[in-house]
C-alpha cells in the first residue's frame, strides 16, 4: 500500500500546504493523479494525493538546454544506446511531448509550464520565465516516478499553445527529464541521478536556429534574430545558470582551426566532466590527469582542412563556489575536460579515436564508433556533439547499471 499526502486547492490556481499527511488511504495500486487545473477532474475535486511506494529503481536524468539545442538529438543517441526506438505514449495525444522505449521514458519539461501561450503573453513572461512553470507539481510528479509511482502529467501542446488534458506515465527504469529548467529547482535538482548541460554558444545557435527555422519552418531572419534577443535576458538569468550544476556539459563554440571563421559549421566541442560524482567516471585521452593535446589525423584518419585537434587535461569550473576550508566540497570545482576541434572525413575510422579513450564504459570494442555509424543521418555525427553525445550516452548506460546493482546488492543483504 502507498503511504499518500492530500492535497487541496484552495482555488484553481494555488495549491495548499498538506491538509492530511501521510495518510494510508488504501491504495493497492502504484498510482497517483495530480489534477490540474485545466484537467476535467479538476473541476470535480479540488485535491490531489502523492504516495510514496518506497522500493522504486527509476533513476533520474536530467538534460537542460535551450530550444533548439539539440536535446531531441541526444534523446535519441541515448534511447539507442539502450537498443530501442522511443515512440510517444501509444494511443495518445498526438501532440505528446513524452517519449517511451523499453527502458526510458523522456519527459519534456515544458509540460510543467503554468502559463499558456496567451497567458504569457497577457503577463508579459517568456517559457523561460520560473513564473509561467509549476514547479512544485514538476517535484511531486518526478519525485513520485522516482518512487515507482505513475502521475497524470499535464502536456503543453506547442501545437495550439494550450494545456491539454494530461496523460498517465509510468514509472520506467531510467527517466529524463528534458527541458529549460531541470535544475532550477533544489527540489528537483536533488531527485537527479546525473544531470548534463548542453551549452551552446549564441555564434552556434543562431547558425542552427536559422538552418532549422529558416530552412524548416519557413522563419525569416529577421524573426529568428528578434526572437533570440527577446530570449536572451531570461536565457542568462535562469536557463544558463543551471550549468554549474551539471554533472557533465557539453559545449559547443566556433572552431579555432580556422582564423575568424564565421561560417559555423567547423565547431570546437569540450565535454566538461565532474570529478567525484557517484557512479561516474569521467573518460580520458591515454594517461588520466595528464595535460595531452593530440592531432590525430595522419596514417590512420582521414583529415581534409582544417584537421581535427583533440585536447585532454584537467581545469576547474566555477569553483569560486568552493569553500577552501572544506574537504567535502574541495572536489565541487574539479572537471576534467575532453575537447575536439574539427571534424571526421571518414566516420568508420572513428575507432583509432576511439581506441585511445579509456573509461568510455562500452561493452565491446568499437561501440562508440557502432553507435556514430549507425545513426551518421543525426545533426553532429561528423563532430564532438555527435561523439560527446554518444560517449554520455555510455556513462549514463554504466551509471544505471552501477546503481542497479547496488540496490540489489544492498537488497541481498538485506534479505541474509
Ligand atoms: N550537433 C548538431 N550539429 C548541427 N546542428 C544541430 C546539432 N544538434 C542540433 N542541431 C540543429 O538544431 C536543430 C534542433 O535540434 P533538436 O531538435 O535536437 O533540438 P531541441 O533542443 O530538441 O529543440 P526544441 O527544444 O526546439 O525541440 C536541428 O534540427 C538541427 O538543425
Ligand atoms: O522554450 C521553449 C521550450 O521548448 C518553448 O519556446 C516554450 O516551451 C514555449 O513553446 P511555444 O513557443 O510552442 O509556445
Amino acid at each position: 500500500m502507498a503511504i499518500c499526502t492530500v492535497y487541496t486547492t484552495q482555488s484553481l490556481n494555488t495549491i495548499s500546504t498538506p491538509t492530511t499527511t501521510k495518510t494510508n488511504l488504501g491504495f493497492n495500486q502504484k498510482q497517483v493523479f495530480f489534477f490540474t487545473k485545466k484537467s476535467s477532474l479538476s473541476t470535480r475535486r479540488n485535491s490531489y494525493f502523492s504516495c510514496s511506494a518506497g522500493d522504486s529503481k527509476t533513476i533520474v536524468i536530467g538534460l537542460a538546454a535551450d530550444s533548439g539545442c539539440g536535446k531531441s538529438t541526444f534523446m535519441r543517441r541515448l534511447t539507442s544506446v539502450f537498443g530501442g526506438a522511443a515512440e510517444p505514449p501509444r494511443g495518445g495525444n498526438p501532440d505528446s511531448n513524452t517519449l517511451i522505449s523499453d527502458t526510458t521514458t523522456v519527459i519534456c519539461l515544458d509540460d510543467y509550464h503554468s502559463l499558456d501561450r496567451t497567458g504569457r503573453k497577457e503577463k508579459g513572461v517568456t517559457a523561460l520565465d520560473p513564473r509561467a512553470n509549476d514547479f512544485d507539481l514538476m517535484y511531486e510528479q518526478v519525485k513520485a516516478l522516482k518512487n515507482g509511482i505513475a502521475v497524470e502529467k499535464p502536456i503543453y501542446n506547442h501545437v495550439s499553445g494550450l494545456l491539454d488534458p494530461p496523460e498517465l506515465i509510468q514509472p520506467p527504469k531510467i527517466l529524463v527529464i528534458e527541458g529549460l529548467h531541470p535544475m532550477y529547482d533544489s527540489r528537483v535538482r536533488d531527485l537527479l541521478d546525473f544531470s548534463i548541460y548542453l551549452d551552446i554558444s549564441n555564434e552556434v545557435k543562431f547558425a542552427w536556429k536559422i538552418q532549422r527555422d529558416m530552412a524548416e519552418r519557413g522563419h525569416s531572419l529577421e524573426s529568428i534574430k528578434a526572437s533570440i534577443e527577446a530570449r536572451k535576458p531570461d536565457f542568462d538569468a535562469y536557463i544558463d545558470p543551471q550549468k554549474q550544476y551539471a554533472d557533465a556539459v557539453i559545449e559547443v563554440l566556433p572552431t579555432t582551426l580556422i582564423p575568424d571563421d564565421n561560417e559555423g559549421k567547423v565547431l570546437r566541442v569540450r565535454l566538461i566532466m565532474k570529478e567525484g560524482v557517484k557512479y561516474f567516471s569521467p573518460v580520458y585521452l591515454f594517461d588520466e590527469g595528464s595535460t595531452i593535446s593530440w592531432i590525430p589525423c595522419g596514417r590512420k584518419l582521414t583529415c581534409s582542412y582544417p584537421g581535427i585537434k583533440f585536447n585532454y587535461g584537467p581545469d576547474s569550473y566555477f569553483d569560486n563556489e568552493v569553500d577552501p576550508g572544506s574537504q567535502i566540497v574541495a572536489l565541487q570545482g574539479r572537471v576534467s575536460v575532453l575537447e575536439m576541434d574539427g571534424q571526421f572525413d571518414r566516420l568508420d575510422e572513428l575507432i583509432y579515436v576511439e581506441s585511445h579513450l579509456s573509461n568510455i564504459s562500452t561493452k565491446f570494442y568499437g561501440e562508440v564508433t557502432q553507435q556514430m555509424l549507425k545513426h551518421a543521418d543525426f545533426p553532429g555525427s561528423n563532430n564532438g556533439t555527435g561523439l560527446f553525445q554518444t560517449m554520455v550516452g555510455l556513462k549514463i548506460r554504466d551509471l544505471y547499471e552501477q546503481i542497479l546493482a547496488s540496490k540489489v546488492g544492498a537488497l541481498e543483504a538485506s534479505k541474509a
